[in-house]
């Protein structure tokens, strides 16, 4: 039998997960032992040229695309909604989902999860949070034991590559923003990312995955890279140090503590040598240490890539007859 796979979005993150099926497939049939494929894709602009084989269902109608008999759902498009009620229906029809989307997933993960043990499937969520790089695996993984007391990370790819682009080649930030516009790391409407809320939004998925809760989103200070000037990323480097963007997490005094901003670290803290696309989370715990891990956080490649780990890890639980990721 085939998995038949629905996919929603043909941008950045969509291309890249069909491109993986296709180039991958091999790896992914001897690992599920069955072939993959996907059967229909979601997208809002019908009219768009693309070049997408014919024996695949182009619909701007979800309803038209469960009607394919698909497995899974893999979401990438933008935004709470009408993601959100996707996600939802696919679920409430027997569907795994797979999602890319940090926003939808920091207001609705918790409901997501809850609907997908009622109906016995999984929701895969790496993606939303520093692409492919296995942020969420390796909390989930710490949590058997470990207490995580604080996460320190550069969680935005866009914001790392405007400061680094600033900062090493003087490049301004409205051309650095073009550039990352041009290589598929900001999002098309990019304020999320240059004010600070795109890199929330992980923060939060980080929060409930760690805490099993958010703090309130009013307490919590959020400040972008868009008023980060030229003189101040000049000083910083005088006196050997970086500004970057980073968001911090903690279990302190009874309850988490967050907060978003554009800070100057010096040479000794692990998110110094993070540059460019890269992100990095330092994860404090109390058994294992500061743990430090780092990837690129955007990218059509990296963010596919956590898809499609996260695509066949929950068909290797169903196999197993475990459902529901963490
Ligand atoms: N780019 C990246 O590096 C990363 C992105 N993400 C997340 O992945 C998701 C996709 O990002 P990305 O591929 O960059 O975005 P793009 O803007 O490149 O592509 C979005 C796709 O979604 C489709 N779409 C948007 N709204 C709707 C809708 N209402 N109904 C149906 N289709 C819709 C668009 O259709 P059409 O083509 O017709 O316009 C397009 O194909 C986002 O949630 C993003 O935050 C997560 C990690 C990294
Ligand atoms: N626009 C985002 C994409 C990945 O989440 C970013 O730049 O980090």
């Amino acid at each position: 039998m085939t998995i038949r796979i629905g996919l929603l979005g043909y941008g950045t993150v969509g291309k890249g997960v069909i491109e993986i099926i296709h180039s991958h497939q091999e790896r992914i049939q001897a690992l599920l032992g069955e072939p993959v494929e996907v059967t229909g894709v979601l997208v809002q602009h019908l009219k768009k040229k693309r070049e997408i084989p014919s024996s695949i269902l182009v619909t701007s109608d979800f309803d038209r695309l469960l009607l394919q008999d698909i497995d899974i759902v893999l979401e990438a498009i933008v935004g709470e909604e009408p993601s959100f009620t996707y996600c939802k229906k696919a679920i409430e029809q027997g569907k795994h989902v797979v999602t890319a989307n940090k926003e939808m997933y920091a207001i609705h993960g918790k409901e997501l999860k809850e609907l997908a043990s009622k109906h016995s499937v999984s929701v895969g969520y790496e993606s939303t949070t520093v692409a492919g790089t296995p942020v969420i695996r390796t909390l989930q993984q710490l949590l058997q034991v470990n207490q995580v007391e604080k996460v320190e990370g550069i969680l935005n790819g866009t914001s790392n590559f405007i400061l680094t682009k600033m900062r090493q080649d003087g490049t301004s930030f409205e051309q650095s923003l073009k550039e990352a516009q041009q290589k598929g790391y900001a999002e098309a409407d990019p304020t999320n990312d240059i004010k600070g809320y795109d890199a929330f939004y992980k923060l939060m998925n980080i929060s409930e995955l760690l805490y099993g809760k958010q703090p309130n989103w009013d307490d919590v200070y959020v400040e972008g890279i868009d008023r980060v000037d030229p003189t101040q990323i000049l000083e910083a480097s005088f006196m050997d140090k970086k500004i970057k963007h980073v968001a911090t997490i903690e279990w302190k005094d009874g309850d988490v503590r967050a907060s978003i901003q554009p800070i100057s670290l010096t040479e000794h803290h692990p998110l110094y040598s993070i540059d460019g696309v890269q992100n990095g989370v330092v994860i404090h715990t109390d058994l294992a240490g500061p743990l430090t891990l780092s990837g690129p956080g955007a990218g059509a490649s990296s963010t596919a890539s956590g898809m499609i780990e996260d695509f066949i890890t929950i068909f290797q639980q169903s196999y197993n007859n475990v459902h529901q990721f963490q």
